[in-house]
């Protein structure tokens, strides 16, 4: 498609003199995009002419290879500011919308994801479309889009119009907690589950309201290789507070160390890749971002069911600061409370004043394996909790 064919959804009939302004710069930035292009051509073309006669034919296979990284040209597009003027998209508190501004940032999110040309992506809250416009740029094979507030749309169409006829791509207005997200992946992405990671990647800027209790369901989505995980072991690129960052990448005596710590490496490799300052988004929120990546491993760590290993974890983290035995002592009627912990600890050959930030993964596994041994002699303490269910709502609030 030409940039002369393309017709961006301006609201004509608006009469806020703001949006005519709005349109007269937008004509304008079209413009000089499209000199500076010719004029970029111009040089390009300048350049290879004389670099192939200066150097000959040994250079060609240079520039091949400088060639194959792939990149779809998108036509000029109103910036994600305009878009937000444009369609008036005041940000919303209550579905977590902080718009990322920086260009800067939004590629350096999309290139943590890696190689993603060809791949199927799936995008996970993207707004007016900053990202989603980085990750077309590296032509993805198709782009699935999943937004819950349907303002968004026309800004989403926007994008997909520009790049028709070479990346296809799904929206989808629905709630991310709701949606099948392998109902839109084409199946021939399936690869083994140890082979390499399939090419399919999930990304987001996530909602922060939204993004632990997506990153638990997740997890035990991934520890019975379902959803994304039925086509391998699927990656993940996504933005969260800063703090729950730490939490998911931190080691053994890390002071961020917690539950989520533990339960994410089970399952997962988890980077934490670098920061982004609240002030690149708006609104700024009140905290600063982290960019982690995560693929799953081959084998988890600690190789039982997701929910019991959940529960031994929480438990055990109960009392952060204590010996920590004193939280695995909860997951036990009080009247043989001492006793079974005390034979859990003996099983998995745990020292009982370890503190629940000094175990390891591994030994994690010993305590898990320790406790699934226990209940299967007393089958009437698997349910047994000390309190209220709370599991998943705990750990989000970590
Ligand atoms: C932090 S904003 C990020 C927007 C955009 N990706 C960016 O980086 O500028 C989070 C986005 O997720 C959307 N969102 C919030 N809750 C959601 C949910 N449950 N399912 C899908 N999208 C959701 C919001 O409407 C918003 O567009």
């Amino acid at each position: 498609m030409g940039d002369t064919e393309f017709k961006p959804k301006i609201n004509s009939e608006a009469k806020d003199p703001m949006l005519k302004k709005a349109e007269i710069d937008y004509m304008k930035i079209i413009e000089q995009k499209n000199r500076e292009r010719v004029q970029k051509l111009q040089a390009i073309a300048k350049k290879n002419r004389i670099t192939g006669f200066a150097i000959g034919a040994g250079v060609f296979t240079v520039m091949a290879a400088a060639t194959k990284a792939v990149h779809i040209r998108l036509p000029p597009l109103p910036t994600i500011k305009d878009v937000i003027r444009l369609y008036k998209l005041r940000a919303l508190k209550e579905l977590s919308q902080n718009f990322l501004m920086e260009p800067r940032m939004i590629d350096k999110i999309v290139r943590a994801a890696g190689h993603i040309d060809n791949n199927v992506v799936c995008e996970v809250g993207p707004g007016p479309g900053g990202i989603t416009r980085s990750i077309i740029r590296q032509a993805p094979r198709k782009v699935i889009l999943i937004e819950k507030d349907p303002r968004f749309i026309p800004s989403l169409e926007l994008i997909a119009d520009a790049c028709r006829d070479k990346v296809d791509v799904d929206i989808i207005t629905g709630d991310i907690l709701k949606t099948d997200i392998a109902h839109f992946v084409p199946k021939d992405v399936k690869v083994d589950w140890n082979d390499p990671p399939p090419a399919l990647n999930l990304i987001g800027n996530l909602p922060f309201s939204v993004s632990t209790i997506l990153m638990i369901r997740w997890l035990e989505k991934i520890s019975k290789q379902e959803g994304p995980w039925a086509f391998g072991r699927t990656r993940m690129t996504l933005t969260f507070q800063k703090e729950v960052a730490e939490r998911m990448a931190a080691r053994i005596l890390d002071k961020q160390r917690c539950r989520l710590s533990v339960m994410c490496q089970n399952w997962c490799s988890v980077k934490y890749k670098f920061d982004i300052p609240g002030s690149a988004f708006l609104p700024k929120p009140d905290v600063d971002v982290g960019v982690v990546t995560l693929t799953p491993l081959k084998q988890p760590i600690i190789r039982l069911p997701f929910k019991l290993v959940e529960k031994v974890v929480r438990h055990i983290f109960s009392m952060r600061q204590k010996y920590s035995i004193r939280g695995a002592q909860t997951l036990f009627p009080e009247e043989v409370r001492q006793e079974m912990a005390d034979r859990m600890y003996k099983l998995a050959e745990i020292d009982p004043v370890t503190r629940p930030f000094q175990i390891v993964n591994t030994e994690f596994a010993r305590l898990c394996e320790a406790y699934n041994e226990i209940i299967k002699e007393y089958p009437e303490f698997e349910h047994y909790d000390y309190r209220a269910p709370k599991a998943n709502k705990e750990l989000v609030e970590e």
